[in-house]
């Protein structure tokens, strides 16, 4: 069922999970955003807020995203697209790495206070303006991920100074 092409490897490593999680500082009152939002993995490890929407390219993972996020909003189409039209708090994404570039690209275009995400070991962010704070949180790779994914990724926290 995965699509390589889509690089589609689902995290499902409960402790990077729940370091992926914590990091977004998810608060009762925050709508979240989680764009690559797969069969729902990370999804369903957020704690509950004021509204969540995920969004999936592949249509065939629907029918799992339902099944795994019933209470959430699901929207079939592109991240890249849909970063723009939606309203959030909060920013998750785990993407395909070429996927990723761009979107951190757009991050000063958005209104977000925090975002995470699943990135290339070689993602820059040094080109984020300063008003932004970059922070590592966790290396990601193997078995960590169903299927297990070869190459190694991070976990990244993006915030924006106050
Ligand atoms: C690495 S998987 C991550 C899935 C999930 N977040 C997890 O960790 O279990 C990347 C996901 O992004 C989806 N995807 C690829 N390109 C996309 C795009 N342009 N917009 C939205 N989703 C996309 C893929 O179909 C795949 O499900």
């Amino acid at each position: 069922m995965a699509d390589p092409a889509l690089e589609q490897h689902f995290l499902v490593s409960p402790d990077k999970l729940t370091m992926l999680v914590d990091a977004a500082g998810i608060r009762p009152s925050d709508t979240v955003l989680e764009v690559g939002a797969g069969a729902g993995t990370v999804a369903r490890a957020m704690p509950p807020c004021a509204g969540l929407t995920v969004v999936e390219l592949d249509p065939r993972l629907l029918e799992a995203l339902r099944r795994a996020v019933p209470h959430a909003h699901i929207r079939q189409g592109d991240a890249l697209q849909l970063v723009h039209e939606l309203r959030y708090d909060v920013l998750i994404g785990s993407l395909p790495d070429v996927v990723t570039e761009s979107l951190i690209d757009l991050l000063p275009q958005l209104s977000f206070r925090t975002a995470v995400l699943a990135t290339g070991r070689d993602s820059d962010f040094g080109r984020l303006p300063p008003e932004f704070t970059v922070t590592e949180i966790t290396r990601i790779g193997g078995d960590d991920f169903s299927p297990p994914q070869p190459s190694m990724s991070r976990i990244v926290r993006v915030a924006r100074r106050t």
